[in-house]
């Protein structure tokens, strides 16, 4: 092993590090994992051309060597020599995105701060010029002090010459010895700025187009407005597009029930696919219109390079309730569903951040709560306009999300200053560049969406649902007692109820927030079955659960079982991933008992303030 000389490739992440690495080493390499860490240890073989041979490790990527997140930690201790079991890397390559050169400044000064033999691989060159920038190699070595070999690391082009670089890397370190900055952060990005426009010879016209676009987007005042405005216009397509679909859908759903009850004889099989699978599943798969115009907005927003925008904006918001911008990451995929937003605060390296952004993902309404919504809302909120062009139903909808979303921020807040106590980090992004959403991307991705759902519908929703309908079906009611009253299930519920009847909480409902626990469409599909099941007469059985829901409820009670559904941690999956993520149950159960309290006390409120209102 002492044999082998080393070298260590290091730079912010998504520099190129790893295409580097394996251009460099080919299939010569072993990974295996750092002790202690879950950090993978990436090395091979890098044979020079003197045919010496070299380890090359490929380092996780970094912002910086004062960050704490368990990767970057691993980085910053192996380049400083102070890795137990790891020796200090004779050389350091330095990977740069020549593409956004000002940004991976920052941190390359202080990695040349070392004053380590040291070689910077300009990478993605071929990005750099489709941007229109023409760089000046010379100049950045001559500014830096060091080589600079420009690669583009996906094309193997400058493979060798950074091989040769890589060889010549102490030589050269002895006849040039580097300069020695200490600088701090804000003087590194200053002169990041300074050294990024002495190496830029050229731009072009889209680049300087694309600034003026971040110049009006990015804007501490308009910026805001512009994102406000176009969330409140996708809310406003879910509602306004989606109807037509929804209704033919629904009309679809229809013609099979009437099917089913003319092909089947009557008992118990033809009641099955009446009432659980048709009325109950069905009742979530009619939301499938919404859901996809939900997420074509959001993909049309990630693939044009406007999302990164939206997080840049969302920094200084979440900076005040004591959070970093890397928490609107996870947040923002919480808005599908919490479970990859758990599994994506693995990225934030302060652990109470951390914390906190995991505690405040359920509050981010996710698709599931969406069929909740619409059904209620289609129920209750007439289909009227409130201003040009602006329907009071898609306003409602806006509305909820606020709530959810200002919940969060306001739970942030507090548990910032109690449980997770701690000062918010900074946060340096990258902006990719603008960009013509491809159809075919988007349509990709439209219909993994499409297909997460219907496979839920498949699964665990109608699982849920079937079983709901199997404690509601069976014991049968006496001639003259009513299905629900005689069931297992309405047992269940009249037990539940006075808990929950004085947030005006109906028997129904309390009996369709138990499975909901699986997932929250169910709690659509619940009351679809149940009032299916209740109802003898079948002409007001073949209604949709939104027009039994609007006869049935008084509006007091729809809002308060909205408000709950704002807060409730009505999701078993979230919390399996929740203790998984935080190697315990102390923090799930804490989330459990803070959501259902929020949840009963927002429900109470609304409840009673509407009914005060004569609403
Ligand atoms: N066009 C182009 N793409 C590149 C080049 N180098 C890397 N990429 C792509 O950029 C992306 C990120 O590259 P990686 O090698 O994974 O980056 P990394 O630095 O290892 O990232 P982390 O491990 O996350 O720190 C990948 O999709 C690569 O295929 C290049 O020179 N040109
Ligand atoms: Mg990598």
């Amino acid at each position: 092993m002492s044999r082998h000389r080393s070298a260590a490739l290091v730079g912010n992440p998504n520099s190129g590090k790893s295409a580097l690495f394996n251009a460099l080493t080919g299939a010569r390499q072993k990974i295996a994992n750092y002790p202690g860490v879950t950090v993978e240890r990436k090395a091979g073989r890098l044979t020079l051309p003197s045919g010496e041979s070299l380890e090359l490790l490929d380092l996780p990527g970094s912002y910086s060597l004062d960050s704490a997140s368990p990767d970057e930690e691993v980085t910053r201790q192996v380049i400083q020599g102070s890795f137990e079991g790891e020796k200090l890397p004779d050389v350091i390559v330095l990977v740069l995105d020549a593409a956004n050169l000002e940004q991976h400044l920052v941190f390359a000064q202080e990695v040349l701060e070392l004053g380590r033999p040291t070689v910077v691989a300009l990478n993605m060159v071929d990005l750099a010029e489709r941007d229109g920038l023409t760089l000046d190699p010379a100049a950045l070595s001559a500014a830096l002090g060091v080589p600079v070999i420009p690669t583009v690391a996906v094309r193997r082009k400058g493979i060798a010459e950074l091989g040769q670089a890589i060889a010549e890397a102490e030589r050269h370190a002895v006849e040039a010895p580097q300069r020695h900055w200490h600088l701090t952060q804000t003087e590194r990005r200053l002169a990041a700025k300074h050294i990024a426009r002495g190496t830029i010879l050229s731009r072009t016209t889209r680049h300087t187009v694309e600034n003026g676009f971040d110049r009006v987007l990015l804007n501490p005042w308009v910026g805001p407005l512009i994102l406000f405005a176009l969330l409140f216009v996708v809310f406003q397509a879910v509602f306004a597009w989606a109807t037509p679909f929804a209704d033919a859908l629904e009309g679809l759903v229809g013609t099979l029930s009437g099917w089913a009850i003319a092909l089947l004889p009557e008992g118990v099989l033809r009641d099955f696919v009446t009432e659980g699978v048709l009325a109950g599943v069905g009742s979530v798969v009619v939301f499938l219109p919404q859901i996809v115009i939900l997420f074509f907005f959001i993909l049309l927003m990630e693939a044009s390079g406007y999302m990164a925008r939206a997080a840049f904006l969302m920094d200084r918001l979440m900076a005040g309730v004591g959070l970093s911008g890397k928490s609107f990451i996870p947040l923002l995929s919480s808005f599908a569903c919490a479970i990859p937003g758990i599994m994506a605060t693995r990225s934030i390296s302060d652990p109470k951040d951390r914390l906190t952004t995991i505690l405040i993902a359920p509050l981010m309404t996710c698709s599931a709560r969406l069929p909740v919504y619409a059904v209620i809302i289609a129920a209750f909120i007439p289909q009227t306009t409130v201003g040009p062009g602006i329907g009071l139903q898609g306003l409602v909808l806006f509305v909820l999300y606020l709530a959810g979303i200002v919940g969060a921020m306001v739970v942030a807040l507090v548990l910032r200053g109690t449980v997770a106590k701690g000062a918010a980090s900074g946060f340096i992004m990258e902006m990719p560049r603008y960009q013509m959403p491809r159809l075919r991307d988007l349509g990709i991705g439209l219909w993994q969406r499409a297909w997460v759902f219907l496979r839920r519908a498949g699964t665990i929703i109608f699982v849920a649902t079937i079983a709901l309908w199997v404690l509601l079906s069976f014991p049968e009611a006496e001639p003259g007692e009513s299905q629900l009253d005689a069931s297992i299930a309405g047992t269940i519920a009249d037990g539940l109820h006075p808990i929950l009847a004085p947030i005006g909480f109906n028997r129904e409902i309390s009996l369709a927030i138990i499975p909901a626990m699986a997932a929250r469409e169910v709690a659509v599909s619940a009351l679809a079955t149940t009032y299916a099941v209740e109802t003898e007469d079948e002409e007001l059985a073949a209604q949709g659960v939104t027009e039994r829901i609007a006869d049935l409820w008084t509006l007091p009670t729809a809002l308060a079982f909205l408000a709950w559904f704002v807060f409730a941690p009505q999701c078993l999956s979230t919390l399996a991933v929740a203790r998984r993520e935080t190697n315990g149950w102390k923090w799930p159960i804490f989330m459990v008992v803070y959501l259902f309290a929020l949840a009963y006390i927002f429900a109470g409120l609304t409840y009673w303030g509407a009914v005060a209102l004569g609403w």
